[in-house]
């Protein structure tokens, strides 16, 4: 079993909006670390969420970092926007980049930490020369673009290859996992070397989500 702390980041897509404020002060009276906020522009994923507004007011009230997934085409023209409205660390697909080292340091540049993010297909060896710059690499372990979708089992044997590039790279990048987690997949996810759990479905729609946020903190005991 690996020993480094399990982070644990709730994914606001599957919170109840109605009752939005309520939703982050759970968040924050739970164990979790970080609120995870998923933007999707309807081209890079065939659907659309919510944006810049929606994650200020978020911003207001939230007591832990904000991690922002930009599931977005041309996010460089966004950056910035995101940073002011209080993302705390902004992860880019790598598959929206052109020119990803680039969108990586504009990233850095703003003072958020900087993320990258892999769709199902895409090989982690796409990461090799970047890997030393980034602080998070987010594994999509389904097709980005919807919750409440069917965990990928390829996901596993591909943290374990990104464990490999981040150790033999001395690399320092957290390895984040986004889609079809719960409780029942969260402790071999880390076993296989991740370190952050995004949980949206399993949190959100549970009787009691904080108990939920305990389980899958504590997943890897
Ligand atoms: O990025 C996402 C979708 O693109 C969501 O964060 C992810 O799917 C989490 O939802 P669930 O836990 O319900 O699968």
């Amino acid at each position: 079993m690996e020993n480094h702390p399990v982070l644990v980041a709730p994914s606001l897509l599957a919170a109840n909006f109605l009752e939005l404020g309520k939703e982050v002060d759970m968040v924050n009276r739970s164990e979790a670390d970080w609120f995870h906020l998923d933007v999707m522009d309807g081209r890079f994923v065939p659907n659309i969420s919510y944006g810049l507004p929606v994650i200020a007011q978020i911003k207001k009230k939230a007591q832990k970092p904000c991690d922002v997934h930009l599931m977005i085409e041309e996010p460089e023209k966004y950056a910035a926007d995101f940073k002011k409205a209080g993302a705390d660390i902004l992860t880019v697909h790598l598959e929206a980049c052109i020119h990803l080292h680039r969108n990586i340091q504009q990233i850095k540049g703003l003072g958020m930490k900087a993320g990258v993010a892999l769709n199902p297909h895409t090989p982690v060896g796409m990461l090799e020369n970047v890997i030393r710059d980034i602080d998070v690499v987010l594994v999509m372990s389904v097709n980005p673009g919807f919750g409440g979708q069917t965990f990928i089992e390829q996901t596993y044997q591909k943290i374990r290859q990104l464990r490999r590039l981040i150790t033999d790279n001395h690399a320092h990048a957290l390895i984040e996992v986004d889609g079809g987690i719960g409780t029942e997949n969260a402790g071999q996810l880390i076993q296989a070397g991740a370190n952050v759990l995004v949980a949206g479905s399993a949190i959100f729609s549970a009787a009691d989500p904080e108990k939920t946020i305990h389980a899958l903190k504590t997943s890897a005991q």
